[in-house]
């Protein structure tokens, strides 16, 4: 973990986009997870046909009445914008404390402003954390919490992230089974159980996105001017987390109500996703992409910065134990009159292949059957 001194920070020059805001994504699909659980054979199939047409559309969609209470949600946000406003050195001081368990190189932790360690920057800071079979975040976790030298609010904040994994994980894994379902598979848990395994290489990012530094400026000294121009969106838009898919099974993101997140669609053209703190929303991620063959679509998304105010989003990412071979689903292929898309290999191989890669990088491309090493 790349720990910078304050001033390094400030001299990074981050990507600006000149592009016009895209428009708002008109349709996004809502899945009504209590229909599925309340609503009888019928309901519960209609619900499953639905997440599958919205995996084959945008890989994308919106996730209600999951029963997550609505009280923790609050209290995850409160406590991930308590940490984030913390001095520089104290969020950097937990993330040696946090980071200190793991191997050296590893990405968890805290850090700001670079993405993984290729060379990628967004006007973002995060907690990057590791979820344990538990349903802990270990990453922050302290040997001997009295002798805890984390600041208290990130020791509320890992406890609330705690209780918040085992809510969210299970959601995942009920929209996981709604996908087998949909896709008449024999084997229900086929995907849910790869995030069920106690090795399951999950993990747990809160993102924070401050303000665009230029209408902070501005908000104080002509608050009308900097208002117009972050609703217009107009000029140049930040990039808080360039465009990517996310490598893992299921991605599950919330959110509070400043935008900023948008998707690519199928015909390369981006939409802006309006916010909803009282929802979910799921990625399909390439894993996913790839035991399906290919019928489920690993979602392109990015952060686009232009708010006056902070962004907080918490994903939690549903990944496979590392030795898992991954390969298309054989009754899939069968499906797809024998066409094997893609080859197999294993999550530890695809992510040391992601590792190496950039963010935007098509990485799938490399697994392809036609691919050639
Ligand atoms: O912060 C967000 O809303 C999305 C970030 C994201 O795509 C990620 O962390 O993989
Ligand atoms: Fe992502």
């Amino acid at each position: 973990m790349v720990v910078l001194a304050k001033g390094e920070l400030e001299q990074i020059a981050l990507p600006a986009a000149v592009q016009k805001a895209p428009p708002p994504l008109a349709d996004v699909p809502e899945v009504d997870l209590a229909a599925a659980a309340g609503g009888g054979v019928r309901g519960r199939e209609a619900v499953a046909r639905a997440v599958v047409a919205a995996c084959e559309g945008h890989g994308f969609f919106k996730v209600t009445g999951e029963g997550v209470p609505t009280e923790l949600l609050a209290r995850v946000e409160d406590a991930a914008e308590a940490f984030f406003a913390l001095p520089q050195l104290e969020k950097e001081a937990a993330t040696t404390v946090a980071a200190a368990p793991a191997a050296p190189g590893s990405p968890f932790g805290y850090a700001s402003k670079r993405i993984g360690s290729n060379g990628d920057l967004g006007w973002v800071e995060y907690l990057l954390l590791g979820v344990t079979a538990a349903g802990t975040t270990a990453a922050l976790s302290v040997p001997g919490d009295e002798a805890s030298s984390l600041p208290p609010v990130s020791c509320s904040l890992r406890d609330l992230l705690d209780e918040y994994v085992v809510s969210v994980r299970a959601m995942a894994c009920e929209v996981l089974g709604l996908m087998a379902e949909g896709l008449g598979l024999e084997e229900k848990d086929v995907f849910a159980r790869l995030v069920l395994d106690k090795e399951s290489d999950s993990m747990l990012r809160v993102n924070h996105y401050p303000p665009r530094p230029e209408l902070k400026q501005s908000a104080a000294s002509a608050p009308a001017a900097a208002a117009a121009a972050a609703a217009g969106g107009h000029g140049s838009r930040l990039t808080g987390f360039g465009e990517h898919t996310d490598p893992q099974i299921i991605s599950v993101l919330r959110s509070n109500d400043t935008s900023g997140l948008e998707i690519s669609l199928r015909d390369g053209s981006w939409a802006a996703v309006p916010p909803d703190r009282n929802s979910f929303f799921v990625n399909v991620g390439d894993a996913l992409q790839v035991l399906t063959n290919g019928r489920f679509r690993s979602v392109r998304h990015r952060v686009m910065v232009s708010s006056l105010r902070p962004r907080v989003s918490v994903i939690f990412f549903g990944g496979p134990p590392p030795q898992e071979r991954l390969a298309p689903l054989p009754s899939l292929v069968a499906e797809d009159g024998g066409r094997r898309r893609y080859r197999d290999f294993t999550w530890r191989e695809y992510k040391s292949w992601a590792y190496r890669t950039k963010l935007a990088e098509n990485r799938l491309c490399h697994f392809e059957t036609a691919a050639r090493d």
